[in-house]
């Protein structure tokens, strides 16, 4: 790949600057002669596997992972008006197997719900059989019409994280929905994300939906983010694809469903929040290389310091971290260079000075230098990481905090959501979020809203004067 060359833009620009980060980090190539569609580079594919790898662990407690098809048949998939009516803008169709045109048209799932939901049919017999618990880790594919964007808005969803639970009753999957957003809190605060919770307006919810709870962030640009949504479908989806179980009565009942995914937004948000203007930031979770040796070479003892850096490259490989030594013959500036773009959490120099006095140079990827103890070192690197990974959460907590306003009119909300996004008493009608929407230029995303970070509170809707409560109102990705 190209070598770095020239600053990045400044992340105030913040467009230019995600841009620009995506390849001089290695993140992801966007050059894929298809709209839509992109290519990650390892480092970039490193980032997502270790973050996926989190959420895999968090999904394993108490679901099982599975895979379906790719390929969904026209008449399973247009069963679900509601579902349809959502797609199908959005749905690839395969129509030929080489140069037999197919009989049945084959869609490319844009979520799994028509593939997965009529095995469930075959599966579920009984109550015993409930709740059904599986998710899996798969692309999906959307003929986004909207401004496509590597890692935020694709066409082809490479890493679209989707579970899909059975339950017996209403309040269990109601509770299943509790429980999914718990996950993705947790998943969240493991990147070190912050996220403000909130349930989306009746004509934003999943189509086939009850209803829908979203998690987002606030991007640098004060816009949000959607990066995870948990949906309640109640049985409407059972009743479609004639999902039903034996209660311990021996009546046939339909089963009520929960879903809930997660893409590589995520990974967008991990950039976005974390980066400066050096580069990406990686909280040392997700970072394929959590500590990266730089030895500095003076002269006549070189092969000296080479030594010792490779003793404390074994050291840390052994001790579990994902530990690099830069033996490269170049300057340790265009080291720290490089690997500060692509977002290291620690660097470890190692010179003549430094076997001299048994010690090492520790240097966070947020500027904070630490001389340790050649002894202890990789203690002493085990709490200045955790130590980085609270301050990448207070930092980025203190900045969605600073971008989130209360509004008491639609003034003051318009000029709010220029960079941020507004707390505002809405009534919660439709014809309400209109005026809102056209007086503000920004969406009303969701009430309910579940945050530390915002005091919820009752008021006149500031569109009709009704009795409102709290409502987020922002522009989007
Ligand atoms: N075009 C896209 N590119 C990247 N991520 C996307 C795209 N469309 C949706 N997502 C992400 O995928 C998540 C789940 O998508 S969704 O439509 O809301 N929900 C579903 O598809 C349900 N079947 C839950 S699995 C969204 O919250 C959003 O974060
Ligand atoms: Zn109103």
């Amino acid at each position: 790949m190209e070598e770095d060359t020239g600053a990045l833009p400044r992340k105030e620009n913040f467009s230019e600057w995600y841009n620009e980060i995506l390849w001089r980090a290695e993140i992801m190539d966007v050059r894929y002669p298809v709209k839509g569609l992109y290519v990650w580079y390892p480092h970039g594919f490193g980032i997502r596997k270790r973050a996926y790898g989190i959420l895999r662990d968090l999904m394993d407690r108490d679901h099982a992972e599975t895979m379906f098809p790719l390929l969904i048949p026209k008449t399973e998939f247009m069963k679900e008006a509601e579902h349809i009516k959502g797609f199908e803008d959005e749905v690839y169709w395969v129509t030929h197997g080489g140069r037999n045109e197919l009989d049945v048209p084959l869609a490319l799932r844009p979520t799994s719900e028509t593939a997965i939901y009529p095995m469930y049919s075959l599966w579920i017999r009984s109550h015993t059989d409930l709740p059904l618990k599986l998710y899996q880790v798969v692309n999906t594919f959307r003929y986004e019409t909207k401004h496509t964007r590597p890692l935020i808005r694709l066409r082809e969803i490479t890493s679209f994280k989707e579970a899909h639970t059975v339950h017996a009753t209403w309040e269990e999957a109601a509770a299943q929905v509790e429980v999914a957003l718990g996950l993705y809190r947790e998943f969240y605060d493991s990147l070190r994300v912050p996220v403000i919770v909130s349930r989306r307006p009746a004509w934003d919810k999943f189509p086939g939906a009850d209803y829908t709870i979203a998690v987002d962030t606030v991007m640098p640009d004060g816009k949000t983010l959607q990066i995870g949504t948990v949906h309640m479908l109640g049985d409407h989806f059972s009743r479609t694809y004639a999902i039903t179980y034996e209660d311990a009565n021996g009546e046939r009942q339909y089963a009520y469903q929960t879903c809930y995914g997660i893409s590589e937004r995520s990974i967008a948000a991990v950039i976005s929040v974390h980066g400066d203007d050096k580069g990406v930031v990686l909280p040392p979770e997700v970072a394929p290389i959590e500590v990266v040796i730089v030895p500095i070479i003076v002269g006549k003892r070189r092969d000296e310091v080479l030594a010792a850096a490779t003793v404390l490259e074994e050291e840390f490989r052994n001790a579990g971290f994902a530990v690099k030594l830069d033996a490269r013959e170049m300057r340790p500036g265009a080291k720290y260079y490089h690997w500060e773009m692509r977002g290291v959490p620690l660097r470890v120099e190692v010179g003549p000075r430094d076997i001299d006095a048994n010690t090492v140079v520790a240097v966070t990827r947020n500027g904070k230098k630490t001389t340790l103890d050649r002894r202890g070192v990789v203690e002493g690197v085990c709490s200045i990481l955790a130590q980085f990974g609270e301050e990448l959460s207070q930092t980025a907590r203190q900045a969605m905090a600073g971008r989130i306003t209360t509004a008491s009119n639609l003034e003051e909300a318009a000029e709010v959501v220029k960079n941020g996004v507004a707390v505002v008493h809405w009534c919660g009608s439709q014809e309400c979020a209109e005026k809102i929407e056209a007086a503000v230029d920004a969406s009303i995303i969701g009430s309910e809203i579940r945050s530390d970070l915002i005091a919820v509170s009752d008021g006149p809707c500031i569109a009709c004067g009704g009795n409102g409560t709290s409502a987020l109102v922002a522009r989007t990705y």
